[in-house]
């Protein structure tokens, strides 16, 4: 089975990568994902200046996933910007680099720095961070959205993608799938982000179990397989000439299979990243493989897409 996938002129010799957010925070573990069997690297969320993010604990794994309210701590954006100078493009691992500003003008001056450098690697500007206290999502204000995405593409004249939350209401795919559509250079998008400011409790201390929000955190994972799924296909029907990548719950060959059947291009790993390693990579690929085989289907375009309704 060939599980190789050609987009936006990255050529992925699987599917599969890391969620921003996990195992990408520092070079060494960008490095640890480029060297295992990711098809692909994306860096996590950077901002203008480094950040520590929340106070501690602001990660946990939960019964059925994860929460987390990181906070966005980043080395900053040039930190990113000299990793994406000295990354090997030629090892036919595409980079992609995250950013999600502080402000607009934060975002503007971020993308003006990684046009100029005229890197190979692609932007997946991140409007869905759900733990920043008193900040509101930007993808859940679709005017906002809009008016973000508008101001970028002045500055910004590349192919880039943006990191979506989840929306739960058919109204809302398409409001955003329709201020998503009226820019031409916006060519994919990445769903989801984590389901936000869910709560975990431990009944044994009955208390919460991370310390931002009090105990407010994304969750992660199996709680939010239906859900990443949902946005996936609804995108993928909804946006014209787009890429979905998938992003949500995937821990095995099944629910890499689930997402591309759903519509997506590639698909991203988070928590079974964090909490397996990235050995996980190797082994959601080969169960993708497997399962492929098993099916008769030989390339990931045979399904793409595919799944049927009654
Ligand atoms: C960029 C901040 C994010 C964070 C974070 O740094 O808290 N966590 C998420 O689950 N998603 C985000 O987009």
């Amino acid at each position: 089975v060939d599980l190789s996938v050609s987009w936006l002129g990255v050529n992925m010799e699987n599917p599969l990568y890391n969620a921003s957010g996990v195992m990408c925070r520092s070079r060494e573990e960008l490095d640890a994902v480029a060297a295992s069997a990711a098809g692909a690297v994306v860096t996590k969320s950077c901002t203008l200046s480094p950040r520590e993010g929340n106070p501690e604990p602001r990660y946990a794994r939960a019964p059925h996933g994860s929460i987390n309210s990181m906070g966005l701590p980043n080395a900053g954006y040039e930190y990113y910007l000299d990793y994406a100078k000295n990354y090997d493009h030629a090892s036919g691992k595409p980079l992609f680099v995250s950013v999600s500003g502080m402000t607009l003008e934060e975002n503007l001056t971020m993308l003006k720095a990684f046009r100029d450098a005229d890197l190979p690697c692609l932007v997946e500007l991140n409007l869905s961070c759900p733990n920043l206290p008193g900040k509101a999502q930007i993808g859940y204000d679709f005017a906002a959205s809009s008016h973000v995405l508008s101001e970028v593409v002045k500055v910004y004249d590349k192919p880039f993608g943006v990191k979506l939350p989840p929306y739960f209401d058919p109204v809302h795919f398409a409001e955003m799938a329709s201020v998503l559509n009226s820019f031409p250079s916006l060519k994919y998008v990445t769903c989801i982000n984590s389901v936000g400011n869910g709560l975990v409790i431990d009944i044994d201390s009955e208390s919460v179990v991370i310390k931002p929000k009090a105990g407010l955190g994304g969750l992660g994972g199996d709680y939010v397989l239906p859900t990443a799924l949902a946005n996936v296909r609804e995108f993928s029907r909804l946006l014209d000439g787009k890429h979905v990548i998938g992003c949500g719950g995937i821990k095995s060959g099944r629910e890499a299979f689930m997402h591309i059947l759903a519509g997506a291009t590639a698909v991203q790993v988070g928590t079974c990243l964090y909490e397996e390693g990235a050995g996980c990579f190797a082994r959601i690929r080969d169960e993708l493989a497997a399962i492929m085989e098993e099916k008769g289907y030989r390339t990931l375009a045979d399904f793409r897409g595919k799944l049927l309704t009654m």
